[in-house]
């Protein structure tokens, strides 16, 4: 039993800058301004003080979520921190502070993001300060649920995470070896142009890391993000399920203080029509629905010299 609300839009300029986030090799990414910082907020409460508003009809306890959308916009407001998962579990904190009824919540939030956008400054090109891009680029993801326990209210699940990643690997690419039966049309490809969807979501051996409040121990999208591509470029794969698992085991390598990384990958490879022209060079179309998926997770077990 619970109920909730979605699609919670909010967003807040001048939100504090992220910084002090560990460089490693794959980013550039060492931070973020914060001067936008937008939220697609997802709130669910769980607690038996609501069931006679299923079964009674009785709303005497029911926090309507039209309040909630309300708590989550001016709590938004109030968060001092500089990350998805830190609004999460602090506005998660205050619902259960604020109403006794509810015995559990999980919260997630989709990012809106936002791209620099480059102005002349000087002989050079910078990000304006004031004007940005509305972006459909991937965007980070988080969800915290906490729970009423002992000793005060308890982080019990945290997920984070990247999703709407798009990435076109133009060569080098194969698909070969597969099955081949009666049903098998799809010819054997050494070289093929690969278009992956990918959505990346992880978990930390300690929850309370996903929070960002000690920057070096947070692990941001961006660099989860720019690990994927580096691995995409330099590795010649042979599927995308060889590409996934590479990229997770890359992701634990950089990031001990991570207990697994989890992907939801898509197929939208292009299909060849002109093969026949010079060197590399191909005509490609969009792929014909049905479309291929693979869901895939590894943890330390997967990461050598290191269980
Ligand atoms: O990377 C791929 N993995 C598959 O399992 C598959 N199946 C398919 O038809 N094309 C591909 N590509």
């Amino acid at each position: 039993m619970n109920y909730g609300k979605e699609k919670i839009v909010v967003y807040r300029t001048y939100a504090t800058p992220l910084t002090g986030i560990e460089p490693i090799p794959e980013s550039e990414f060492d931070g973020r301004e914060n001067v936008l910082f937008g939220l697609d907020v997802r709130v669910q409460v769980e607690g038996e003080a609501f069931r006679p508003s299923f079964t009674d009809g009785d709303n005497s306890m029911v926090v309507a979520t039209d309040s909630m959308k309300n708590f989550v916009h001016h709590h938004m407001g109030e968060y001092d921190g500089a990350t998805v998962e830190g609004f999460l579990e602090y506005v998660g904190r205050e619902f259960l502070a604020t109403y006794e009824q509810m015995e559990a919540i999980t919260v997630s939030a989709d990012e809106v993001p936002f791209d620099e956008r480059p102005v002349p400054v000087g002989d050079d090109f910078e990000p304006s300060e004031l004007v940005y891009g509305v972006s459909d680029d991937e965007s980070a993801y988080g969800e915290i649920r906490l729970e009423r326990g002992e000793d005060g209210t308890e982080i019990v699940a945290q997920t984070s995470g990247v999703t709407g990643i798009e990435l076109v690997k133009v060569k080098d690419n194969s698909f070969t070896d597969f099955v081949q039966d009666e049903y098998t049309t799809l010819p054997e490809r050494e070289n093929r142009t690969l278009y992956i969807e990918l959505d990346v979501f992880w978990t930390y051996d300690d929850a309370e890391a996903a929070l960002g409040e000690e920057p070096a121990r947070y692990v941001p999208a961006e660099q989860v993000r720019d690990i994927a591509q580096v691995v995409f470029d330099k590795h010649d794969v042979n599927s995308i399920q060889d590409l996934i698992y590479r990229i997770g085991v890359r992701v634990l390598e950089r990031f001990p203080q991570l207990e697994s990384v989890t992907f939801e990958s898509k197929n939208r490879t292009w299909i060849g029509v002109r093969t026949d022209l010079d060197g590399d060079a191909k005509v490609l179309r969009e792929p014909d629905i049905p479309t291929g998926f693979q869901q895939f997770s590894v943890d330390r077990n997967d990461v050598e010299g290191d269980v």
